[in-house]
């Protein structure tokens, strides 16, 4: 999979995932009128809702990016049906082509990581059978219960060729509380980083690791230095666009080859069109906005590659 990554990453030339984060005070309103007639102000009709203001935007975007991130939290807000709403947009995407980075932030002591493992990237044993759950390509993990969490995913990983990107750095205001705490002279992130690094040894692909990190566009110095302790593996930045962060602040996240960071944006992309810059496409069209709105970015980020 980080192979297939790093391959569509170079035949789009976007380092850009965009993140289907939907909250319903994003959805046009035509879309949530349609939703709730068919199936009232339920969370049927929500998770209707998400699901077509999904479908529009993926099929606007798909042949611009290589990769989406949907994040499960907005989806688990509306219970069953927002769940599936979350698996119709994993498999509608993979179908599309696209790379499916599950934002699941999981990580929990060794048994049960495993099963959240299982259920997202793997397949669970089931009598005689084996079933695929979320099926996923990529999950993103936590790692702040130490090696115990995050190897059982490296476990399934490697039985599948999936990936997991950890939580290294994030981009959140609050996110050096604990991350940034000195420990023997070194902030915490970069002995995570470190930690990254040699999991990463376990299972490479031809030239990156399928074992990536999370650090926050919103931390750019930071950024600079765990490229280098980090050097094989994919940093999925997110924190552009909604959290501040702009091209020029994503330099450094990348090697000299152009390669090795995906940027994620959200609401900048999803809701875009409620955006002063992109009001002109009016709500009806919004997936023409997010369209527009993944060009801009892919411009923006290719020509502070290009200035560095
Ligand atoms: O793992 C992540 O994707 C993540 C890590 C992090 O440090 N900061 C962060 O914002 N995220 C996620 O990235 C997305 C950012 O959304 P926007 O701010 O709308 O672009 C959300 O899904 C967050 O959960």
């Amino acid at each position: 999979m980080i192979n297939k990554l790093v391959e569509k990453i170079q035949k789009t030339n976007a380092p850009i995932v965009v993140g289907l984060d939907p909250m319903l005070n994003y959805i046009p309103q035509h879309i949530q009128d349609k939703a709730f007639r068919e199936l009232g102000e339920t969370l049927e009709g929500a998770a209707e809702a998400i699901w077509q203001y999904n479908k529009g935007i993926v099929d606007a975007i798909c042949d611009l990016v290589p990769a989406v991130k949907p994040q499960i939290a907005m989806y688990e807000q509306f219970g069953i049906p927002g769940m599936m709403a979350y698996k119709n947009t994993v498999d509608y995407c993979k179908e599309k082509g696209l790379v499916v980075i599950g934002d699941i932030k999981r990580g929990d002591i060794g048994s049960t990581s495993a099963a959240y493992a299982v259920g997202h990237l793997g397949k669970v044993q089931v009598g005689s059978k084996k079933y695929a759950g979320f099926d996923e390509d990529f999950a993103t993990v936590n790692p702040y219960l130490g090696s115990d969490g995050v190897k059982p995913f490296i476990d399934v990983c490697k039985e599948e060729n999936k990936g997991i990107f950890v939580l290294v750095k994030t981009s959140n205001p609050s996110s050096g509380e604990f991350q940034d705490r000195m420990i023997d002279g070194r902030p915490l992130y970069e002995w995570v980083g470190e930690k990254v690094a040699q999991w990463g040894e376990e299972h490479m692909g031809d030239s990156y690791s399928y074992v990536g990190a999370v650090v926050g566009a919103t931390y750019p110095e930071m950024g600079k230095v765990l490229r280098k302790v980090m050097p094989k593996a994919y940093i999925l930045v997110p924190g552009y666009g909604a959290q501040g962060g702009k091209g020029a602040d994503l330099v450094h996240f990348f090697n000299e080859d152009g390669l090795g960071a995906i940027v994620n944006s959200s609401r900048g992309i999803i809701a875009a069109y409620k955006q002063e810059k992109y009001a002109s496409f009016g709500e009806l069209n919004y997936a023409d906005a997010s369209r527009q709105a993944v060009k801009d970015m892919i411009e923006d980020i290719s020509s502070a590659l290009n200035n560095r």
